[in-house]
């Protein structure tokens, strides 16, 4: 699991937050997909609404250029961003996501490999609507500041807990990564950030950066699938 802090800044927040006001939400079970269905209870912003696919176009671009991400999850194909909205006890009980999906106007699939949630809510404006991830190392509780997000391997059994009271709105998406092996990703990962910390250190010798960054980059050569 990967915190991304302040993926937007709060002005950007504002700004997805007042268009979101303005369009039309749907029953999200519309979207669940087979077993979900039975444990989602929430809204949708409606994927056919072209304000919606405004929105979800900017935060596809935001998402490539957010190097933490990018490094984290190794992105090939990013389902365009749903915005999901919980209120009055509105809940999502534990669920895996599907493996493959299919992009909406588009005859691409996409293997589900990343999840993310990018929270749209600040903390203080609602009560529950924690993010509840199972890892191997036990739970994981999130409810970070409106403008972060959470990554996590789509295969974890994940859920909301219910929203008691005020709104809580948030974009969900899914990503391919060019690295299937959730352990390997995360090895590359911790590899990049190791390099990058090293890169803003002066005492460092380029000849060694140089190095690393060969390593690394043989390392994607050999696990990337294209
Ligand atoms: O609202 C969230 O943070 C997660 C939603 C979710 O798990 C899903 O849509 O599959
Ligand atoms: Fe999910």
């Amino acid at each position: 699991m990967v915190l991304i802090e302040q993926l937007l800044t709060k002005d950007e927040v504002n700004a997805f937050r007042q268009h979101l006001d303005q369009v039309p939400w749907l029953d999200g079970k519309g979207t669940a997909m087979g077993m979900s269905a039975s444990v989602k209870d929430n809204a949708q912003a409606d994927a056919n609404d072209d304000t919606v696919k405004q929105l979800a176009n900017a935060l596809l671009a935001k998402y490539g250029e957010t190097p933490k991400l990018v490094s984290a999850v190794l992105p090939q194909k990013i389902f365009p961003p749903c915005f999901n909205r919980y209120t009055n006890g509105e809940t999502y009980g534990f669920h895996v996501d599907g493996a493959i999906m299919r992009i909406p106007n588009s005859p691409d699939v996409l293997r589900s490999d990343m999840s993310m949630t990018l929270f749209l809510s600040e903390p203080d404006e609602y009560e529950g609507g924690e993010l509840v991830i199972q890892t191997e190392f036990g739970e994981q509780r999130v409810k970070p500041q409106a403008g972060d997000a959470v990554t996590y391997p789509s295969s974890s059994l994940h859920k909301v807990t219910p929203v008691t009271s005020g709104v809580r709105i948030a974009a969900i998406t899914w990503m391919q990564s060019l690295v299937s092996d959730t352990h390997i990703r995360e090895i590359l990962y911790e590899l990049d950030q190791n390099i990058q910390q090293l890169a803003n250190n002066d005492s460092v010798e380029r000849a060694q950066l140089d190095s690393l960054h060969h390593v690394y980059h043989n390392l994607i050569r050999k696990h990337a699938q294209l």
